[in-house]
């Protein structure tokens, strides 16, 4: 079909992906690679080959039997075998007079396949036999049935090890290509070394634990700048996604066959995943199985916790991203609200203009402020959080005196604290928090919601989507564990803490009790000096870091000084308490005016009934506008309409809210259960009046952090998570957002392009909302969306 070869043909040509070698020029490089046994061997095995040759009327280069021996791991016989066949091929082919260009083992057996199609098998001057026979020497031949591998996508002809280039070329490009990494990293934006999993720091190795089972992007360095594709007619983009959809997967060749021979019971087998240079770009399973994403959403179902669903025993309703169908009758197209009445609202609204009573009342409002608990896997996060609770008297002690004892009789008497924002079965039996557990405490001077982050890889989505909801950051530090935080999720965290808009951080430097010594103030700064290092070339500004020695454990320095002498001297006189940090903070997260004008915005981060008053609720941060009873909404991009019975802020009724807000709405409709059956988590709740864009493409300026070309994505913004496809690299832009080059080939790591990415389900989005962009449970880049594309057309749910 037409379409497939559009679509395999925006493959990179193999130059574009390897180094052209000239192995003439490699071979002096490359020898100074070689061991001093491959030396010797070299020089005691040569002359043999040669003598051997001799005896059969033969001739051939040193560089000729070198290759021979280099491929045969220095089997004598073989590596004559194989030269006595090219030369009795030559002899055969007319007297070698004039020098004929050796065919690659590679093309040889594709030449015999097509002859075979043709109706025959003997090759001219090699007696092939059958392809599987033809190989039965090599020992990737008979590898073991269970491990047999599956060529499941389109694969590209590497210089090879039978024919083409020799390894000694190969030796050559691996050593070019570290060069052209090390060129990559020195020309890339400081940024770069941020770089999740990217090359160089992938060089420095992750520890085994956070490793991902299967890496599935692997981009080799080239040389020069890609030529454009060549052979191609300009692609209509979107035919281009629809095709690239239907398999594209060439047919094995023989030496495909050999090497992938089908198993009887495929089950038994491992699939040897034979990755394109394209990534999975073309792969039409990439979302076949289950991403670690889908693994996240799956755990979401499993543990429904966000939000009051954690505290409050209701009943989640939320489809969608809990995987339940919807109704494809029930839908709207996108953009039908218009033409539908909206809900008579069944409270009166009191039109108040919330924007100026905000205004107004802000001299006496007490500050309030929401931050995400970010950190990796075990540093204490949720801990720390049970004792803040605690200490501010938002938890009792007789409740962690229950859980103390509940999780004793588990065996896990240290997570009694964790228990607090720990609340389902499934964390508490795992010791990992799954999903964003939310609280509410006060001090003196603030007011907090606490939006407790999982730490674990599986689930940063739910870390994205905690993030995207908070003012501050949090940053969970283990003092002892540092070096594991910093190859793992602390990293990360960092990273995607930024790529959401956070701006202000405090870093809680946990577990100074178990240091040793105990609450060493030299590890507390060293500690503090890396950490503060790796925040500002992450982009936060050193004003708006806090760093803070603590435990969460016993509760020093969280909400109360430590003992003023002794061990903790040192912490009174020269640091803040986590709460006073806190505090600093939430001063200045006043919502802006410019905010509170624009139409509301709210995206949906739980689905449930509150109670039989209120069959529907829903909660989330106001990103924009302000709201309040008895106001007509549009949910996108169903377009269903509700209206606003009442409104909760931490956990209290009020009569509106605005922008910066994490409230609970819940809503009143002419069909309850069509709302219930239409409403997903992700969903935009919007102001009736201008709801928001639904669209199935768009651009977005992002910063890679790691080397980007088209292909299947993750889209994340906020709370929502779309399969998508990086359709088309546009431009490089330098940080001022100009143009350096169009029409990329790749974004390398730590470099800004604008790339257009188009999803598979309806998109509510606005131009400047936060993207995140993951694929195979790693994130590629960040950025905003600068520009909507094409309008949804479609049931709302994109299925
Ligand atoms: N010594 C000491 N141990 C602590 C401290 N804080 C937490 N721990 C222990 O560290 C372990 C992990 O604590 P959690 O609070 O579950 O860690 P977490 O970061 O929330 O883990 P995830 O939710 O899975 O990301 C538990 O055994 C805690 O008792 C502390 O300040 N000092």
């Amino acid at each position: 079909m037409s379409g497939h070869r559009r679509v395999k043909d925006i493959d990179y040509d193999e130059e574009d992906l390897y180094d052209e070698v000239n192995e003439d020029d490699a071979e002096p490089d490359t020898q100074a690679e070689l061991t001093p046994e491959d030396q010797a061997n070299f020089a005691t095995l040569t002359p043999v080959v040669r003598a051997e040759l001799h005896e059969a009327g033969l001739q051939a280069s040193d560089r000729e039997i070198q290759d021979a021996l280099w491929n045969y791991y220095w089997d004598v016989g073989k590596s004559v075998g194989y030269l006595r066949g090219l030369r009795g091929k030559k002899v055969n082919g007319g007297g070698g007079a004039k020098k004929e260009k050796v065919k690659s083992k590679f093309e040889e057996v594709e030449e015999e396949r097509a002859r075979k199609a043709a109706g025959g098998w003997t090759s001219a001057g090699l007696d092939l036999g059958q392809p599987e026979s033809w190989f039965h020497d090599v020992t990737w031949s008979h590898v073991p049935e269970a491990i047999v591998g599956d060529l499941i996508t389109p694969t590209k002809r590497r210089p090879s090890m039978l024919g083409g280039s020799s390894k000694l070329a190969k030796l050559a490009e691996e050593r070019k290509r570290k060069a052209e990494a090390a060129k990559v990293a020195a020309t890339a934006s400081s940024l770069d070394h941020l770089t999740l999993d990217g090359t160089h720091e992938q060089s420095k190795g992750r520890s085994p634990d956070t490793q991902p089972a299967a890496k599935t992007r692997n981009y080799p360095a080239r040389r020069k700048e890609p030529s454009p594709p060549p052979k191609l007619p300009e692609p209509e983009p979107e035919q281009e996604v629809k095709e690239a959809i239907s398999d594209l997967r060439a047919p094995p060749t023989a030496f495909g066959h050999t090497l992938s021979r089908s198993s009887r019971n495929p089950d038994q087998r491992q699939t040897l995943q034979v990755h394109n240079l394209l990534g999975s770009s073309t792969s039409p399973d990439a979302f076949s199985g289950p991403s670690p994403d889908d693994i996240v959403t799956r755990a979401q179902g499993a543990s429904r916790s966000l939000n009051n669903t954690k505290s409050k025993p209701q009943k989640s309703i939320a489809n969608g991203v809990n995987g339940l169908p919807k109704s494809v009758d029930a839908l709207h197209l996108n953009g039908t609200s218009a033409e539908q009445s909206p809900v008579q609202p069944k409270v009166k609204s009191k039109n108040m203009d919330v924007t100026k009573i905000w205004t107004e009342t802000a001299a006496t409002r007490r500050p309030a402020a929401a931050f995400v608990v970010i950190g990796h896997v075990d540093h204490g996060k949720s801990t720390l959080m049970g004792r803040l609770l605690l200490d501010t008297g938002a938890v009792h002690q007789r409740d962690i005196d229950r859980f103390r004892k509940e999780a004793t009789e588990q065996g896990k008497a240290s997570f009694a604290l964790a228990w607090v924002m720990d609340t389902s079965a499934d964390e508490r039996e795992r010791g990992v928090t799954v999903d964003i557990a939310q609280h509410h405490f006060s001090t003196d001077t603030a007011d907090f919601t606490i939006l407790d982050a999982p730490g674990h890889r599986d689930f940063v989505p739910n870390m994205i989507g905690g993030a995207s909801m908070a003012d501050i950051g949090v940053l969970v530090v283990d003092a002892n564990q540092l070096e594991s935080g910093l190859k793992g999720q602390t990293r990360e965290h960092v990273l995607l803490a930024r790529a959401v808009g956070l701006e202000r951080i405090v870093v809680a430097v946990n577990k100074m009790d178990g240091a040793v010594p105990a609450w060493d103030q030299h590890l507390f700064r060293s500690v503090s000096e890396e950490v503060r290092k790796l925040l500002t070339e992450t982009g936060f500004d050193r004003d708006n870091i806090k760093l803070v020695p603590c435990s969460g454990l016993n509760g020093d320095n969280v909400a109360t000084p430590p003992a003023a002498s002794g061990l903790t001297a040192w912490v009174t006189q020269s640091s803040q308490t986590l709460i006073s940090a806190l505090e600093d903070f939430a001063g200045s997260t006043a919502t802006s005016s410019e905010s509170l004008n624009n139409h509301l915005r709210l995206q949906i981060t739980d689905i449930f009934h509150a109670s039989s008053q209120h069959p529907i609720s829903v909660s989330g941060r106001i990103s924009a506008g302000t709201v309040q009873i008895g106001e007509p909404i549009t949910i996108m991009p169903s377009s269903e309409l509700a209206s606003i019975k009442a409104i909760d802020v931490a956990d209290s009724p009020v009569e509106y809210a605005v922008a910066g807000q994490l409230v609970t709405l819940h809503l009143t409709a002419d069909d309850i259960e069509q709302l219930e059956r239409n409403v997903r988590i992700g969903d935009m709740l919007c102001s009736s009046s201008s709801p928001i864009e639904v669209v199935s493409d768009f651009t977005t300026t992002l910063l890679s952090y790691q080397p980007l070309l088209p292909g299947p994505v993750e889209v994340h913004i906020g709370r929502l998570q779309l399969p998508g496809r990086t359709t088309s690299l546009l431009e490089l832009v330098d940080a001022a957002g100009g143009t350096v080059k169009r029409k990329p080939r790749i974004v390398k790591a730590g470099l800004r392009a604008k790339v257009k990415v188009t999803v598979d389900r309806a998109l509510p989005g606005d131009e400047g909302d936060r993207v995140v962009i993951r694929a195979d449970g790693e994130t590629l880049g960040s950025g905003t969306i600068s520009g909507l594309g094409e309008r949804w057309i479609g049931a709302a749910s994109g299925n």
